[in-house]
Protein backbone atom coordinates (compact mmCIF):
# COMPACT_ATOMS: atom_id res chain seq x y z
CA UNK A 1 0.00 0.00 0.00
CA UNK A 2 1.76 3.72 -1.01
CA UNK A 3 0.35 6.02 1.84
CA UNK A 4 0.69 9.44 0.38
CA UNK A 5 1.32 12.51 2.91
CA UNK A 6 -0.39 15.48 1.46
CA UNK A 7 0.13 18.68 3.67
CA UNK A 8 1.18 22.06 3.50
CA UNK A 9 -0.13 25.46 4.93
CA UNK A 10 -3.14 26.50 7.02
CA UNK A 11 -5.19 27.80 3.45
CA UNK A 12 -1.97 26.58 1.23
CA UNK A 13 -4.26 24.33 -0.90
CA UNK A 14 -4.44 20.87 0.48
CA UNK A 15 -8.32 20.29 0.11
CA UNK A 16 -8.42 21.66 -3.70
CA UNK A 17 -5.55 19.10 -4.12
CA UNK A 18 -7.71 16.45 -2.24
CA UNK A 19 -10.67 17.18 -3.90
CA UNK A 20 -9.19 16.64 -7.01
CA UNK A 21 -7.32 13.04 -5.72
CA UNK A 22 -10.63 12.18 -5.39
CA UNK A 23 -12.23 13.13 -8.18
CA UNK A 24 -9.68 10.42 -10.27
CA UNK A 25 -10.46 7.95 -7.76
CA UNK A 26 -7.89 7.81 -5.31
CA UNK A 27 -9.20 7.68 -1.55
CA UNK A 28 -8.21 10.44 0.79
CA UNK A 29 -8.01 10.33 4.53
CA UNK A 30 -8.61 13.65 5.95
CA UNK A 31 -7.61 14.76 9.07
CA UNK A 32 -9.92 18.12 9.71
CA UNK A 33 -12.38 15.34 9.50
CA UNK A 34 -11.16 13.25 11.78
CA UNK A 35 -9.95 15.79 14.39
CA UNK A 36 -14.45 16.79 13.97
CA UNK A 37 -15.37 13.91 14.47
CA UNK A 38 -12.98 13.09 18.11
CA UNK A 39 -14.53 16.86 19.55
CA UNK A 40 -18.10 15.92 18.73
CA UNK A 41 -20.72 16.52 22.24
CA UNK A 42 -20.03 13.48 24.48
CA UNK A 43 -17.07 11.40 22.86
CA UNK A 44 -13.62 11.09 24.80
CA UNK A 45 -11.67 14.12 23.40
CA UNK A 46 -14.75 16.43 23.85
CA UNK A 47 -14.98 15.56 27.54
CA UNK A 48 -11.41 16.17 28.08
CA UNK A 49 -11.36 19.12 26.16
CA UNK A 50 -14.07 20.18 28.09
CA UNK A 51 -12.18 19.35 31.45
CA UNK A 52 -9.27 21.46 30.47
CA UNK A 53 -11.23 24.42 28.71
CA UNK A 54 -13.69 24.80 30.61
CA UNK A 55 -18.14 25.00 30.45
CA UNK A 56 -17.77 28.09 28.28
CA UNK A 57 -16.14 26.65 25.56
CA UNK A 58 -19.86 25.03 24.42
CA UNK A 59 -22.85 26.51 22.57
CA UNK A 60 -26.19 25.60 23.93
CA UNK A 61 -26.31 22.54 22.13
CA UNK A 62 -23.45 21.16 24.10
CA UNK A 63 -21.34 20.76 20.75
CA UNK A 64 -17.67 22.73 21.40
CA UNK A 65 -17.64 26.30 19.61
CA UNK A 66 -15.49 25.89 17.35
CA UNK A 67 -14.82 29.43 16.13
CA UNK A 68 -14.46 30.51 20.08
CA UNK A 69 -12.21 27.41 21.06
CA UNK A 70 -10.62 28.46 17.97
CA UNK A 71 -9.84 32.05 19.05
CA UNK A 72 -8.39 30.99 22.15
CA UNK A 73 -6.24 28.44 20.82
CA UNK A 74 -4.62 30.32 18.13
CA UNK A 75 -3.26 33.13 19.74
CA UNK A 76 -2.29 31.14 22.75
CA UNK A 77 0.55 29.12 22.05
CA UNK A 78 0.10 27.60 26.02
CA UNK A 79 -3.28 26.80 25.37
CA UNK A 80 -2.79 25.46 21.23
CA UNK A 81 0.24 22.55 22.92
CA UNK A 82 -2.54 21.63 25.50
CA UNK A 83 -5.03 20.86 22.86
CA UNK A 84 -2.71 19.58 21.06
CA UNK A 85 -1.73 17.12 23.42
CA UNK A 86 -5.59 16.23 24.60
CA UNK A 87 -6.54 15.15 21.03
CA UNK A 88 -3.43 13.97 19.58
CA UNK A 89 -3.72 10.25 21.08
CA UNK A 90 -7.82 10.23 19.48
CA UNK A 91 -6.60 12.09 15.99
CA UNK A 92 -4.06 9.40 15.34
CA UNK A 93 -5.90 6.68 16.73
CA UNK A 94 -8.81 8.02 13.94
CA UNK A 95 -6.34 8.44 11.28
CA UNK A 96 -5.10 4.53 11.71
CA UNK A 97 -8.49 3.60 12.02
CA UNK A 98 -9.44 5.27 8.64
CA UNK A 99 -6.46 3.85 6.79
CA UNK A 100 -7.16 0.59 8.19
CA UNK A 101 -10.12 0.86 7.18
CA UNK A 102 -8.96 1.18 3.17
CA UNK A 103 -6.45 -1.20 3.50
CA UNK A 104 -9.34 -3.55 4.46
CA UNK A 105 -10.93 -2.67 1.06
CA UNK A 106 -7.64 -3.66 -0.95
CA UNK A 107 -6.84 -0.21 -1.74
CA UNK A 108 -3.47 0.52 -2.84
CA UNK A 109 -2.56 4.07 -2.99
CA UNK A 110 -4.32 6.86 -0.24
CA UNK A 111 -3.98 9.90 -0.12
CA UNK A 112 -3.06 11.12 3.92
CA UNK A 113 -4.00 14.76 3.73
CA UNK A 114 -2.68 16.04 7.31
CA UNK A 115 -1.89 19.74 8.18
CA UNK A 116 0.06 18.78 10.78
CA UNK A 117 1.81 16.05 9.12
CA UNK A 118 5.42 17.59 9.79
CA UNK A 119 4.79 18.84 13.50
CA UNK A 120 2.82 15.79 14.50
CA UNK A 121 5.57 13.71 13.47
CA UNK A 122 3.33 11.16 10.94
CA UNK A 123 5.88 12.21 8.27
CA UNK A 124 7.82 9.09 8.95
CA UNK A 125 4.63 7.03 7.41
CA UNK A 126 3.71 8.20 4.49
CA UNK A 127 5.74 8.56 1.25
CA UNK A 128 5.80 10.01 -1.33
CA UNK A 129 5.17 12.87 0.54
CA UNK A 130 3.64 16.38 -1.06
CA UNK A 131 3.75 19.94 0.70
CA UNK A 132 1.19 22.32 -1.44
CA UNK A 133 3.10 25.87 -1.33
CA UNK A 134 1.60 28.85 -1.69
CA UNK A 135 3.39 32.46 -1.26
CA UNK A 136 2.84 34.18 1.49
CA UNK A 137 0.67 37.16 0.93
CA UNK A 138 -1.48 34.91 -1.52
CA UNK A 139 -2.03 32.27 1.45
CA UNK A 140 -3.06 35.43 3.44
CA UNK A 141 -5.16 37.23 1.18
CA UNK A 142 -7.10 33.69 0.68
CA UNK A 143 -7.43 32.74 4.36
CA UNK A 144 -8.84 36.17 5.01
CA UNK A 145 -11.63 35.81 2.25
CA UNK A 146 -12.41 31.99 2.95
CA UNK A 147 -12.52 32.24 6.59
CA UNK A 148 -13.70 36.27 6.90
CA UNK A 149 -11.35 36.75 9.37
CA UNK A 150 -8.74 39.99 10.33
CA UNK A 151 -5.70 39.75 9.06
CA UNK A 152 -3.86 39.99 12.56
CA UNK A 153 -6.55 36.74 13.18
CA UNK A 154 -5.16 35.06 9.92
CA UNK A 155 -1.64 35.54 11.10
CA UNK A 156 -2.00 33.94 13.84
CA UNK A 157 -3.30 31.03 12.78
CA UNK A 158 -0.43 30.92 9.96
CA UNK A 159 2.23 31.03 12.86
CA UNK A 160 0.29 28.41 14.65
CA UNK A 161 2.15 25.91 12.16
CA UNK A 162 5.57 25.47 11.01
CA UNK A 163 7.18 27.36 8.38
CA UNK A 164 5.59 26.56 4.73
CA UNK A 165 9.33 26.71 3.46
CA UNK A 166 10.69 24.78 5.57
CA UNK A 167 8.21 22.26 4.57
CA UNK A 168 8.81 23.30 1.24
CA UNK A 169 12.21 21.70 1.75
CA UNK A 170 11.03 18.42 3.19
CA UNK A 171 9.19 17.20 0.48
CA UNK A 172 9.26 14.88 -2.16
CA UNK A 173 7.33 16.69 -4.63
CA UNK A 174 5.76 20.56 -4.33
CA UNK A 175 2.62 21.84 -5.83
CA UNK A 176 2.91 25.98 -6.09
CA UNK A 177 -0.28 26.81 -5.65
CA UNK A 178 0.42 30.46 -5.97
CA UNK A 179 -0.99 31.25 -9.52
CA UNK A 180 -4.41 30.01 -11.05
CA UNK A 181 -6.44 26.85 -11.17
CA UNK A 182 -5.26 25.75 -14.54
CA UNK A 183 -1.84 26.25 -13.47
CA UNK A 184 -2.62 24.04 -10.26
CA UNK A 185 -4.41 21.54 -12.20
CA UNK A 186 -1.49 21.37 -14.84
CA UNK A 187 0.73 20.61 -11.81
CA UNK A 188 -1.78 17.84 -10.46
CA UNK A 189 -1.66 16.11 -13.89
CA UNK A 190 2.15 15.36 -13.41
CA UNK A 191 1.74 14.50 -9.37
CA UNK A 192 -0.79 11.89 -10.56
CA UNK A 193 1.29 9.62 -12.91
CA UNK A 194 4.10 9.83 -10.30
CA UNK A 195 2.02 9.25 -7.53
CA UNK A 196 0.10 6.15 -9.45
CA UNK A 197 3.23 4.39 -10.98
CA UNK A 198 3.34 0.76 -9.71
CA UNK A 199 3.91 -0.33 -6.31
CA UNK A 200 7.52 -1.13 -5.14
CA UNK A 201 7.94 -4.62 -3.55
CA UNK A 202 7.78 -2.99 -0.14
CA UNK A 203 4.52 -1.48 -1.19
CA UNK A 204 3.33 -4.30 -2.32
CA UNK A 205 4.08 -6.11 0.61
CA UNK A 206 2.19 -3.73 2.89
CA UNK A 207 -1.25 -3.91 0.85
CA UNK A 208 -3.33 -6.19 1.77
CA UNK A 209 -2.84 -8.55 -1.71
CA UNK A 210 0.93 -8.34 -0.66
CA UNK A 211 0.08 -9.38 2.95
CA UNK A 212 -2.82 -12.29 1.66
CA UNK A 213 -0.04 -13.58 -1.01
CA UNK A 214 2.14 -13.72 1.93
CA UNK A 215 0.35 -15.93 3.94
CA UNK A 216 -0.20 -18.26 1.30
CA UNK A 217 3.13 -18.43 0.59
CA UNK A 218 4.50 -19.42 3.94
CA UNK A 219 1.21 -21.46 4.46
CA UNK A 220 2.59 -23.72 1.27
CA UNK A 221 5.95 -23.56 2.62
CA UNK A 222 5.14 -25.01 5.85
CA UNK A 223 2.60 -27.74 4.20
CA UNK A 224 5.32 -28.39 1.33
CA UNK A 225 8.30 -28.68 4.06
CA UNK A 226 6.19 -31.12 6.20
CA UNK A 227 4.95 -33.32 3.34
CA UNK A 228 8.78 -33.61 2.81
CA UNK A 229 10.14 -34.56 6.17
CA UNK A 230 6.37 -36.78 6.47
CA UNK A 231 8.08 -38.77 3.29
CA UNK A 232 11.68 -38.94 4.66
CA UNK A 233 11.12 -40.32 7.96
CA UNK A 234 8.58 -43.35 6.42
CA UNK A 235 11.34 -43.97 4.11
C1 LIG B 1 -9.12 24.79 17.11
C2 LIG B 1 -10.27 24.20 16.30
C3 LIG B 1 -11.43 23.85 17.22
C4 LIG B 1 -10.72 25.30 15.30
O1 LIG B 1 -11.72 24.75 14.48
P1 LIG B 1 -12.08 25.39 13.05
O2 LIG B 1 -13.33 24.70 12.58
O3 LIG B 1 -12.09 26.89 13.17
O4 LIG B 1 -10.87 25.05 12.10
P2 LIG B 1 -10.54 23.64 11.35
O5 LIG B 1 -10.61 22.52 12.32
O6 LIG B 1 -11.36 23.53 10.12
O7 LIG B 1 -8.99 23.82 11.01
C5 LIG B 1 -8.61 24.68 9.95
C6 LIG B 1 -7.11 24.62 9.80
O8 LIG B 1 -6.49 25.15 10.96
C7 LIG B 1 -5.23 24.54 11.12
N1 LIG B 1 -5.14 23.96 12.48
C8 LIG B 1 -6.09 23.27 13.15
N2 LIG B 1 -5.66 22.91 14.37
C9 LIG B 1 -4.40 23.37 14.46
C10 LIG B 1 -3.42 23.32 15.49
N3 LIG B 1 -3.66 22.70 16.65
N4 LIG B 1 -2.23 23.91 15.26
C11 LIG B 1 -1.97 24.54 14.10
N5 LIG B 1 -2.87 24.63 13.08
C12 LIG B 1 -4.06 24.05 13.27
C13 LIG B 1 -5.14 23.45 10.04
O9 LIG B 1 -4.43 23.94 8.93
C14 LIG B 1 -6.56 23.22 9.66
O10 LIG B 1 -6.67 22.74 8.33
C15 LIG B 1 -9.82 22.94 15.50
O11 LIG B 1 -8.94 23.30 14.48
C16 LIG B 1 -9.17 21.89 16.38
O12 LIG B 1 -9.84 21.16 17.07
N6 LIG B 1 -7.82 21.80 16.29
C17 LIG B 1 -7.06 20.83 17.07
C18 LIG B 1 -6.99 19.51 16.34
C19 LIG B 1 -5.96 19.50 15.28
O13 LIG B 1 -4.80 19.45 15.58
N7 LIG B 1 -6.40 19.56 14.00
C20 LIG B 1 -5.52 19.45 12.87
C21 LIG B 1 -5.55 18.05 12.32
S1 LIG B 1 -3.94 17.40 12.05
N1 LIG C 1 -5.20 28.12 -7.23
C1 LIG C 1 -6.15 28.77 -6.55
N2 LIG C 1 -6.62 29.95 -7.03
C2 LIG C 1 -7.55 30.66 -6.32
N3 LIG C 1 -8.08 30.26 -5.14
C3 LIG C 1 -7.64 29.11 -4.62
C4 LIG C 1 -6.66 28.30 -5.29
N4 LIG C 1 -6.42 27.20 -4.54
C5 LIG C 1 -7.19 27.31 -3.44
N5 LIG C 1 -7.93 28.44 -3.49
C6 LIG C 1 -8.86 28.94 -2.45
O1 LIG C 1 -8.06 29.20 -1.30
C7 LIG C 1 -8.75 28.82 -0.12
C8 LIG C 1 -7.89 27.82 0.66
O2 LIG C 1 -7.83 26.58 -0.05
P1 LIG C 1 -8.09 25.20 0.69
O3 LIG C 1 -9.35 25.28 1.50
O4 LIG C 1 -7.98 24.14 -0.33
O5 LIG C 1 -6.83 25.21 1.67
P2 LIG C 1 -6.43 24.16 2.80
O6 LIG C 1 -4.96 24.06 2.76
O7 LIG C 1 -7.20 22.90 2.66
O8 LIG C 1 -6.89 24.93 4.12
P3 LIG C 1 -6.97 24.40 5.66
O9 LIG C 1 -5.56 24.29 6.15
O10 LIG C 1 -7.68 25.46 6.38
O11 LIG C 1 -7.70 23.09 5.65
C9 LIG C 1 -10.10 28.27 -0.55
O12 LIG C 1 -11.05 29.31 -0.46
C10 LIG C 1 -9.87 27.88 -2.01
O13 LIG C 1 -11.05 27.94 -2.77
Amino acid sequence: MRIVGLTGGIASGKSTISNLFKAHGIPVVDADLVARDVLRKGTGGWKRVVAAFGQEILLDNGEVNRAQLGQIVFSDPSKRQLLNRLLAPYISSGIFFEVFKLWIKGCKVIVLDIPLLFEAKLDRWTKPIIVVWVDSETQLQRLVARDGISEEQARNRINAQMELDWKRGKADIVIDNSGTMVDTKEQFEKVLIQVTRPLTWTEFSLSRQGAVSLLVSVIVGVLACRNFYYSDSVR
